[in-house]
């Protein structure tokens, strides 16, 4: 499941996979991390050596169970914390460095061989997992996007500068040189904007369910 910033990925992603009986795996989360460690240990996330020099450094490990997905770093419960403006700001920048894209391919690799997992991020089917049995690409407008992620935030936070920071992680995550944001091949389109999440859940695993029967009849 790939898509930009407020697609719907992570809701729709948990709901499929505790509907199916699946694990879940947010790779977004992944990417926090490692830049919740860079900016913890005081390392100039705009610098791209400095990031590669560390990229090995944090110890990361992610729980896969869709109604209670959790994630530390280095023993450390970062869960709330990755979520941060900082966090969010510092991201984009961390993921475009190679050495942490191969360091947390790998790790993704490995969770996804122990099976049956639905994993969300901007790059699963094309690089990830390009093999996967049902690729999805998840899109909504930006009003739609910037309003359900201000509803996520305190009360008083500005959707205007919401919407401009998605659209800003927008053109460094589709513009990076490796792994760029970008619809699979073989992907199926959704645009979220006029669903509800239920109603986008219930599309998914229509097609999980439709994949199933035809490998089973192949
Ligand atoms: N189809 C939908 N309609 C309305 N709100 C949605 C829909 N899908 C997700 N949301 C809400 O939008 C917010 C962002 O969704 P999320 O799954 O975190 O997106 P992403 O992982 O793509 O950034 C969440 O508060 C979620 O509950
Ligand atoms: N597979 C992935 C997943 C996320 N990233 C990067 C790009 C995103 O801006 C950040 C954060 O991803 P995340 O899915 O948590 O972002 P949102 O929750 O949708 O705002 O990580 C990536 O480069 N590749």
């Amino acid at each position: 499941m790939d898509g930009p910033s407020g697609s719907g990925k992570s809701s729709t992603s948990r709901g499929v996979a505790s509907k199916l009986g699946l694990r879940y795996l947010d790779t977004g989360a992944q990417f926090r991390a490692m830049t919740w460690w860079m900016l913890q240990h005081g390392v100039d996330v705009d610098d791209a050596a400095a990031v590669a020099a560390h990229a090995d450094d944090p110890v990361l490990v992610s729980g896969t169970d869709p109604a209670a997905p959790t994630i530390t770093v280095d023993g450390t419960d970062v869960a709330g914390p990755i979520r941060s403006t900082e966090v969010t700001s510092a991201v984009s920048a961390v993921s475009t460095v190679p050495a942490v894209r191969g360091r947390l391919l790998r790790e993704q690799r490995a969770i996804i061989g122990d099976g049956g997992i639905v994993v969300e991020g901007r790059d699963i089917g094309t690089v990830v997992a390009p093999d996967a049995a049902v690729k999805v690409y998840l899109t909504a407008d930006p009003e739609a996007r910037a309003v359900r992620r201000t509803a996520e935030m305190s009360a008083g936070t500005d959707i205007t500068a919401t919407q401009q920071d998605l659209l800003r992680r927008d053109r460094i995550d589709s513009g990076r040189a490796t792994a760029p944001l970008a619809m699979a091949d073989g992907a199926h389109h959704i645009d979220t904007t006029p669903f509800t999440l239920d109603e986008v859940v219930d599309q998914v695993v229509a097609l999980v369910e439709e994949a199933s029967a035809a490998s089973e009849g192949s």
